[in-house]
């Protein structure tokens, strides 16, 4: 669906039953930005002085060898890491003009603007339907009608409509491995974020389903902001539009997904993705 239809559809829909936005959306072309961010982990310091701007409307890839931080990075974008006790983070990351980290930001809302799939495909054991539903019934969202358009609308959203149409009310548990990751991509669009954290999206699935995957997230550009952490360097070069080469918890570089894999400006990065170390 285009930006533009999405509009038109969202106005239809009546926004006010899926739930006010905690913030404005920002104004320029930046969805959300970090500024001298660390997190430690205890004593451990997992993120290291980072600093980038998001670009809205494009898919941002990180890579970097196992531990460098991709994954803690991402989960600071919906304040995921908020669940581990010892986590302690200075900095800032804003969305919009507004610091996420801030007292008063609503975190379940921020979950809701900033959505987040994981790697392993993660359905509820319900229908395939209520899957979907399920973050607007919680959103208060209770008109039959406005569930069933926004349902089928964010399964076309992640290519799954034409497959699971006559079989809505199935468990989602017997969908296959890929599907349960479009599945769980239409949940997360159902709400309309702003951002989509991805995390590993493809790691589980089959090279099928990863290719199907790979293009939902070129069609799914189009109306969102799009974080994705791969361990695999080519499918950051197929998806994104700018890379970030994370080591030891630091940002070693971070640009254009095409010059960053054709012509890297720090050695580190060279390095890696011409397989030295990693
Ligand atoms: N809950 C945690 N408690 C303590 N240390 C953690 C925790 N989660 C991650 N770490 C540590 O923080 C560092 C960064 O881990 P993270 O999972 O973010 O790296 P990654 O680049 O995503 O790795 P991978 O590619 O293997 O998933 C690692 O040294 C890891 O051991």
């Amino acid at each position: 669906m285009r930006s533009k239809d999405k509009d038109a559809y969202i106005e239809n829909l009546d926004v006010s039953e899926i739930g006010a936005r905690p913030v404005a959306a920002s104004a320029a072309d930046t969805a959300m930005s970090v500024h001298d961010l660390n997190l430690y982990y205890g004593e451990k310091q997992a993120l290291k002085n980072i600093n980038l701007d998001i670009k809205k409307g494009e898919v941002t890839a990180f890579i970097g060898p196992s531990g460098c931080g991709k994954s803690t990075l991402l989960r600071c974008f919906n304040r995921m890491n908020d669940l581990v006790d010892t986590v302690r983070i200075t900095g800032e990351i804003r969305l919009g003009d507004k610091n996420i980290f801030d007292k008063d930001v609503d975190v379940a809302r921020l979950r809701r603007q900033v959505g987040m799939v994981f790697q392993k495909p993660n359905p509820f054991p319900k229908s395939i339907y209520e899957n979907v539903a399920y973050g607007l019934r919680l959103a208060g969202v209770k008109k039959k009608r406005v569930l069933d358009e926004t349902v089928e609308w964010a399964l076309k959203g992640a290519a799954l409509w034409d497959e699971v149409k006559d079989r809505l009310n199935e468990s989602a548990l017997g969908m296959s491995g890929g599907q349960q990751q479009r599945l769980v991509i239409a949940r997360s669009i159902a709400i309309q974020p702003d951002v989509l954290l991805l995390d590993e999206p493809c790691s589980a699935l089959d090279p099928i389903s990863t290719l199907k995957v790979e293009e939902l997230i070129a069609e799914l550009k189009k109306d969102f902001t799009i974080l994705i952490v791969t361990h695999n360097m080519q499918q950051a070069a197929r998806v994104s539009d700018y890379t970030a080469f994370m080591y030891l918890g630091e940002m070693v570089e971070f640009g254009d997904t095409d010059q960053l894999f054709t012509n890297p400006s720090k050695k580190q990065t060279e390095d890696y993705i011409t397989g030295r170390y990693g």
